[in-house]
């Protein structure tokens, strides 16, 4: 039985392209990529793969429901992911930080996410540049990446996959995130094969 996995993103999607055409071999078909940036190529990249997808941006959902809240959104955003009745929920270069209006209602589908760093290293945003702003300052010799379950405190849900990444010398910013990005398009699809196999397991004993 193929497994069903939602998608969130929102930037070009490259993860996502990774896991589209992993497809085949996780035994897997993604049901959904839903993304809060309209302009958000991995939006195309679904399309062009025949995925439904979806769309809903925080402000303009504010703006179009006075009285609303971003936890309001939150909910929201858990229902239509949900309506597509995901095994899994995969964030990819989603960025926009959950509450729990979101993971209380995700119907205890696991949710994961790629983050550009070490554990508990450069938490949040802009990861890549702020790791090697510390190794232009000589503070750290690598970084790496990291997919982890999904908790309301961000980036701390326990590690999943990690892979250190050490800095070369003579590195340039570009030269170190391309040798990152491939990595991730690795660890996204082990990731998401490892927990959808986990939950098979759950599935064969009960
Ligand atoms: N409850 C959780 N939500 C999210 C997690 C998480 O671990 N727990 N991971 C993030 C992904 N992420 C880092 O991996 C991340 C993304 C975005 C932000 C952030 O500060 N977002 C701002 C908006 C920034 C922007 O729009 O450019 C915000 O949400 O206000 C931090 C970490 C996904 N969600
Ligand atoms: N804090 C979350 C975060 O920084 N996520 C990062 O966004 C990028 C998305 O790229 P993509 O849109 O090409 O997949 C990836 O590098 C991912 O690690």
């Amino acid at each position: 039985m193929s497994r069903r996995i939602a998608v969130l993103i929102s930037g070009s999607g490259t993860n996502l392209q990774a896991l589209i055409d992993a497809q085949n071999t996780l035994d897997a078909s993604i049901v959904q990529v839903f993304s809060n940036r309209k302009a958000a190529y991995g939006l195309t990249r679904a399309q062009n793969a025949n995925i439904p997808t979806g769309y809903l941006a925080l402000q303009p959902y504010l703006k179009a429901n006075p009285g609303k809240t971003r936890d309001d959104y939150d909910e929201e955003v858990a229902r239509r992911v949900s309506e597509s009745k995901p095994d899994l929920i995969v964030l990819a270069g989603w960025m926009h930080v959950f509450g729990d209006g979101f993971l209380n209602n995700v119907h205890a589908v696991p949710v994961i996410n790629l983050h550009p760093a070490l554990p508990g290293a450069f938490d949040g945003t802009n990861a890549i540049e702020r790791a090697y702003e510390a190794f232009q300052r000589g503070e750290i010799d690598r970084s790496g990446v990291m997919v982890h379950r999904v908790v309301k405190a961000v980036d701390r849900g326990e590690p999943l996959i990690i892979r250190e990444i050490p800095f070369l010398e003579g590195d340039s910013l570009g030269d170190f995130e391309t040798r990152l990005h491939s990595i991730e398009w690795e660890i996204i699809v082990q990731a998401t094969k490892l927990v959808l196999d986990e939950e098979k397991k759950i599935l064969v004993l009960s």
